[in-house]
């Protein structure tokens, strides 16, 4: 199912992806930016490239608290940019700047990547190097923060339901939402977007 609030941003200058670990943001939004022609950026490689640690590094040496303050100021950086597809990690939206800055940007579509959270919990668990999300280790709070999180997932333009889709099939149901490709490709965008997480 796709569920969609559109009216507004008619022609989005970019798209965040928001949605739990293992949505599918980080390889959807990749491919998302490679049909529209416009550049990919992952939140989470922002801040290792930033901070020269892994997020599960930081997350041990830091702590949370001090990752999600990191976290939104990368975020409030970054989304300034043009013909940009911006995939956040799962856990952007609880924080209440990220939340306020994000819903406030003009030109900016916001996208709710939903499935099952056994189904995501499975995908991760299923992807090499899934040990690198310190959040999906502490099983004991994982369901109480998924459902904390969902109002604020919910608050997205657009919502699509991925549990039975591919990859492509959800880049299809955001780029049919949006109307086809109504967008003006950026001058150049190729070859940036090589998935790390
Ligand atoms: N629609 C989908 N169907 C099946 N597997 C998917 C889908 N989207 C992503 N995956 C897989 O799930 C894992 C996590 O995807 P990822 O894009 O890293 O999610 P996120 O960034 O939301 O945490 C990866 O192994 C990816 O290939
Ligand atoms: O849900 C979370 O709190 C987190 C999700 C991760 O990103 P993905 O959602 O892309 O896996 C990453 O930001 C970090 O491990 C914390
Ligand atoms: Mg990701």
């Amino acid at each position: 199912m796709t569920s969609s609030n559109m009216s507004a941003t008619p022609a989005p200058q970019r798209i965040v992806l928001i949605g739990f670990m293992g949505a599918g943001k980080s390889t959807t939004g990749r491919l998302l930016a490679s049909a529209l022609g416009w550049r990919f950026v992952d939140s989470d490689d922002l801040i290792e490239a930033r901070v020269g640690h892994t997020i599960a590094e930081i997350f041990t040496t830091q702590g949370e608290d001090a990752f999600r303050a990191l976290e939104s100021e990368v975020i409030r950086q970054q989304c300034c940019e043009q013909h940009l597809v911006l995939a956040l990690g799962g856990g952007a939206i609880e924080h209440p700047s990220t939340r306020e800055h994000l819903h406030t940007l003009p030109d900016t579509h916001i996208v709710y990547l939903e499935a099952p959270l056994d189904v995501m919990v499975a995908r991760c668990l299923e992807q090499p190097g899934a040990a690198i999300r310190p959040v999906l280790a502490d099983r004991v709070r994982l369901a109480h923060r998924f459902t904390s999180r969902i109002p604020h997932y919910r608050t997205a333009h657009l919502t699509v339901a991925t549990a039975h889709l591919t990859p492509e099939q959800v880049v299809e149901r955001i780029l049919a939402a949006l109307g086809g490709t109504p967008f003006e490709p950026a001058p150049s965008a190729a070859g940036e977007n090589l998935p790390t997480r």
